[in-house]
C-alpha cells in the first residue's frame, strides 16, 4: 500500500466538511469546528486475512470494488505499532509450523502506551503445544513494546496468553487518563482524533453545571474525564465487557463520582419513566440527582423514538454520532424544543465515507 499525500488527505476531508454542513443547514447549525487526523498511522485496530503460499505466509486484504486479493507487508493507515507487530509476527511466524497451521486471521489492537494485543484466528482447536509456542512469540516480540498479548482464538475456544486488553494513556488537556481498551469491544478507533473528541466535549461541558448523565457509554471514554466538570455522571451502557472496563477505569482514574449501569438505551428510559424497575439500578436512586445534561454516542441506527424523547427533557444534549444521516433524522425532532449552539466534525476515518459529528443542542427559551 502507498501512503497518501497531504493533499489526497485534504480533499477527502473537504468534502466530508460540505457533506456534513449540507445535513446540518437545516437545522440553523453554526460553522463546523474541523478535527483533522493525520494522513497515517492513525488506527490503532487492523485486522487482516492470513495468506499461505507454500513456505510464505502473509497479511492480505481485498479489493473492495473488484473483491481480488492483495498482499500487506505495511500498512500505514495502522499506528506505527501494528505495524511493527504485523514485521515481527510474520517473521516468527512463517517458519513455526505449530502457530501457522490453519491460520486464517490476524487482529491487532495497540494503544498510545504501546501495548498491543494479537488475536490469532484457527481453524483448528488450540492445544497446550500451541499455548507454549504463543508464550514463545510473546516473548520474542515483548521488547519491541510496552506490553504484548497474544490471543488463540478457535470454534468455541478462547486462549489468553497475558491479557484481552490494553492499558491505554490518553493524553487530554495536560492530563493522562487510563483506559481498559478490551478486545473484541467497542473502543474509539483513531486515538489521536479521539483526544480532540474528548476536548471538544470538554470545552462544550466547561460552564455547565449539574449532573451528567451519559447513554451508549462504552468504557467511559467520555464520562471518565467529563467527571470534573459535573458534581456526579450516570452513565448506562449495554454490553458486559465495556461495563467491566467502565468499573475498573473509574478506579484507575481515581473517580468517585461516576456511576456505570448496565442497561440498554430503552431499558433506561423505562427506568427514569418508572415504568419499569431493574435489579442492575440497585443501590443507584435515579431521583436523587440533578441532570442538566446528557450526552449520547448511539451506534449508527441512532436514537430509539422513546430515547429520543425522553432526552428532550434535558436543558443541554450533546450528541456525538457516527452516522450524520441519522443524526439528522433525530435533529428534525430533539430540535423542535432545542437549538444547535455547537457543531463539529471529528474525521476518525479517513479515506472513507464515515463521519463522526459532534453536535451541542440547548432548550430553546
Ligand atoms: C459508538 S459506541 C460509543 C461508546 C463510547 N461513547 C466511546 O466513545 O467509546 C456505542 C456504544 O453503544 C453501545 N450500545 C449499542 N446498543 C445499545 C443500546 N441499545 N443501549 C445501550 N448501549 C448500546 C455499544 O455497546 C457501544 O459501546
Amino acid at each position: 500500500m502507498t501512503a497518501p499525500t497531504q493533499q489526497d488527505y485534504q480533499s477527502q476531508l473537504d468534502e466530508k466538511v460540505a457533506r456534513l454542513t449540507s445535513l446540518l443547514a437545516p437545522f440553523n447549525a453554526p460553522a463546523l469546528s474541523v478535527y483533522h487526523s493525520q494522513p497515517v498511522h492513525y488506527r490503532m485496530r487492523a485486522e487482516f486475512r492470513v495468506w499461505h503460499d507454500g513456505e510464505d505466509l502473509y497479511h492480505i486484504m481485498f479489493n473492495q470494488s473488484t473483491k481480488e486479493k492483495y498482499r500487506v507487508d505495511v500498512f500505514p493507515p495502522a499506528c506505527e505499532a501494528i505495524n511493527r507487530a504485523m514485521k515481527l509476527v510474520m517473521e516468527n511466524l512463517r517458519n513455526n509450523q505449530v502457530l501457522r497451521k490453519k491460520l486464517f486471521q490476524i487482529d491487532y489492537l495497540s494503544a498510545m502506551s504501546e501495548e498491543i494485543v494479537i488475536s490469532l484466528l484457527y481453524h483448528k482447536q488450540l492445544d497446550d503445544t500451541w499455548a507454549q509456542e504463543a508464550e514463545q512469540l510473546k516473548a520474542l516480540l515483548s521488547p519491541y513494546f510496552n506490553a504484548v498479548n497474544i490471543i488463540g482464538r478457535a470454534r468455541k475456544q478462547k486462549r489468553i496468553i497475558g491479557h484481552d486488553y490494553v492499558i491505554e494513556r490518553l493524553p487530554v488537556r495536560k492530563k493522562e487518563y487510563v483506559f481498559k481498551h478490551i478486545e473484541n469491544s467497542f473502543t474509539q478507533p483513531n486515538a489521536l482524533v479521539n483526544c480532540r473528541m474528548i476536548e471538544w466535549t470538554m470545552d462544550c461541558c466547561a460552564a455547565l453545571e449539574g449532573d451528567l448523565l451519559e447513554m451508549y457509554c462504552g468504557a467511559g471514554n467520555f464520562s471518565i474525564p467529563l467527571a470534573e466538570t459535573f458534581n456526579q455522571v450516570v452513565g448506562t451502557e449495554i454490553a458486559k465487557p465495556s461495563v467491566q472496563a467502565a468499573q475498573y477505569n473509574i478506579k484507575a482514574n481515581n473517580l468517585t463520582n461516576v456511576n456505570i449501569v448496565r442497561l440498554a438505551a430503552e431499558e433506561f428510559t423505562q427506568a427514569m419513566r418508572k415504568e419499569r424497575t431493574f435489579s442492575r439500578l440497585e443501590g443507584v436512586d435515579l431521583d436523587s440527582f440533578n441532570f442538566s445534561t446528557v450526552l449520547v454516542d448511539p451506534p449508527r441506527a441512532g436514537l430509539d423514538i422513546d430515547s429520543l424523547k425522553m432526552i428532550q427533557d434535558y436543558e443541554h444534549i450533546l450528541y456525538i454520532s457516527c452516522n450524520p444521516e441519522t443524526l439528522a433524522d433525530n435533529l428534525t425532532l430533539l430540535c423542535e424544543t432545542h437549538a444547535v449552539t455547537q457543531a463539529a466534525l471529528f474525521d476518525q476515518f479517513p479515506f472513507t465515507h464515515h463521519i463522526e459529528a459532534g453536535v451541542l443542542l440547548s432548550r430553546k427559551s
